[in-house]
C-alpha cells in the first residue's frame, strides 16, 4: 500500500544544513497498522509528512495506493491526497464550527450534496462514538472527543490510508487508550492502513503490527512488533523495549532482592501463547529447585502476548542447568542475569 524508496530530506536553514531523513526505504502492507518510533528530532514528523507530500522529499519516491506521489502535478496530487487522511497532536479542528460542521467541512470541499453530507456525517459520528455531541463546539469537548472529531474529519472522504502525527501525545493515559482502541476498531472495520509516529513504546505495543525505529534521520531497525520486542538489536531499540518491561523501580527492587537472595537470577521471555505460571509450576514439580518469582509482566500486542518473568532459581548447579534446558525446550528464552 505504501512504498518509500531512497527517501532523503535535507533542510537548508540559517543555522546550516539539516539532514532530517536519510535514505529511508520502507514498505507498509494494506490493512497494516505501522508505527514509527524515535526520540525528539529523529525525523519522524518529516517522514510522515512526506507520505502525503506535505513535505517534498529531496530524493526518492513515495508510492501510496499505486500512485507515485512524487511524479504527480498539483491537480493529480490533490486527488491522490483524498486517499490519505491525517490526524494531528493538536487536533487541527475549526474552533468556530460545531462537531457536525467540522466533520462536514472536508465533504463540502469535495462538493458532496447537502443531503449526502448529512448522511455521511451521521455515519461518521456513530463510527467515532460522538453521538449526542453533534452540536457542541470544540471548546466544549474533552481532548479525547476533539481527537474523535479529528478522526471523523480525516475519514470523511473514505481514505485508504490514515496518517497519525503524535495523535495521542496531548492526551492522558486513559484517553490515549480509548483513542488507540478506536483506531484499532477502524483498522479492522474498514481495512484501513494506518501509519503513526510516536515517542511512546506503549502506543506501538498496543496497536501496531509493524514498527520502524528512527534515530538521527535513519531507520535503524524495522520488523514485526513481536520480533522487534523479542530480539531488539540496536541500543536505542533496547532502550524503548526496556521502557515497557523494566520500569526504574523494578530495576531497583531486583538489585535489592539480588543482594538478599542466593541462587541464579534468570529472566524468562515468553512469546506467542506461552505464559509464565504453568511453566513455574512445571519446573518445581519436575526438578529439585526452588523458584522465587521477582517480577513479571505480560503485555498484549496485536499479534499475541509478549512477556518477561524474572525469577531466582535455587538448587544444585547441574539440576538448575537441566531445568533451564527444559524451559528452553518449551520455546521460552531463559537468560541467566546473575549467579551467586
Ligand atoms: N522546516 C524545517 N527547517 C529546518 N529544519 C527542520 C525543519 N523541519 C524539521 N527540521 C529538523 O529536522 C530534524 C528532524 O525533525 P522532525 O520534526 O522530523 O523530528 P521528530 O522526530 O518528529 O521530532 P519531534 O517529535 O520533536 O517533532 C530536526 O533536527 C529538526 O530541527
Amino acid at each position: 500500500m505504501i512504498e518509500l524508496k531512497g527517501i532523503n530530506k535535507t533542510f537548508f536553514s540559517k543555522s546550516g544544513k539539516v539532514e532530517a531523513v536519510k535514505n529511508v526505504n520502507l514498505s507498509i502492507e494494506k490493512g497494516e497498522i505501522f508505527g514509527v518510533i524515535g526520540y525528539s528530532g529523529a525525523g519522524k514528523s518529516t517522514l510522515i509528512r512526506m507520505l502525503n507530500l506535505l513535505e517534498r522529499p529531496t530524493d526518492g519516491t513515495v508510492t501510496v495506493a499505486g500512485n507515485n506521489l512524487s511524479s504527480l502535478n498539483e491537480k493529480k496530487l490533490r486527488s491522490a491526497r483524498q486517499e490519505i487522511g491525517m490526524i494531528f497532536q493538536h487536533f487541527n479542528i475549526l474552533w468556530s464550527r460545531t462537531v457536525r460542521d467540522n466533520i462536514a467541512f472536508p465533504l463540502e470541499i469535495s462538493g458532496i450534496s447537502k443531503e449526502d453530507r448529512k448522511k455521511r456525517v451521521d455515519e461518521l459520528i456513530q463510527l467515532v462514538g460522538l453521538e449526542g455531541r453533534e452540536n457542541a463546539y470544540p471548546s466544549q469537548l474533552s481532548g479525547g472527543q476533539k481527537q474523535r472529531v479529528g478522526i471523523a474529519r480525516a475519514l470523511a472522504n473514505n481514505p485508504k490510508v490514515l496518517l497519525c502525527d503524535e495523535a495521542t501525545s496531548a492526551l492522558d493515559p486513559k484517553t490515549t487508550d480509548s483513542i488507540l482502541e478506536l483506531l484499532t476498531e477502524i483498522n479492522k472495520k474498514l481495512g484501513l492502513t494506518i501509519v503513526l509516529i510516536t515517542h511512546e513504546m506503549h502506543v506501538i505495543r498496543k496497536i501496531c503490527h509493524g514498527v520502524a525505529v528512527m534515530e538521527n534521520g535513519n531507520v535503524v531497525e524495522e520488523g514485526s512488533v513481536l520480533e522487534v520486542f523479542h530480539h531488539p538489536k540496536e541500543p536505542i531499540t533496547k532502550d524503548f523495549v526496556n521502557q515497557l518491561s523494566e520500569p526504574e523501580e523494578m530495576k531497583e527492587s531486583i538489585a535489592h532482592l539480588a543482594a538478599s537472595n542466593d541462587g541464579e537470577l534468570v529472566q524468562f521471555t515468553f512469546i506467542k501463547g506461552k505464559t509464565g505460571s504453568p511453566l513455574v509450576t512445571d519446573l518445581i514439580r519436575r526438578y529439585d529447585v526452588e523458584v522465587n518469582i521477582i517480577q513479571g509482566k505480560i503485555s498484549h500486542t496485536q499479534d499475541g502476548p509478549y512477556g518477561k518473568l524474572s525469577v531466582f532459581i535455587k538448587g544444585s548447579q547441574p539440576v538448575i542447568d537441566e531445568a533451564l534446558a527444559y524451559v528452553r525446550g518449551q520455546g521460552v528464552e531463559a537468560e541467566v542475569i546473575l549467579n551467586d
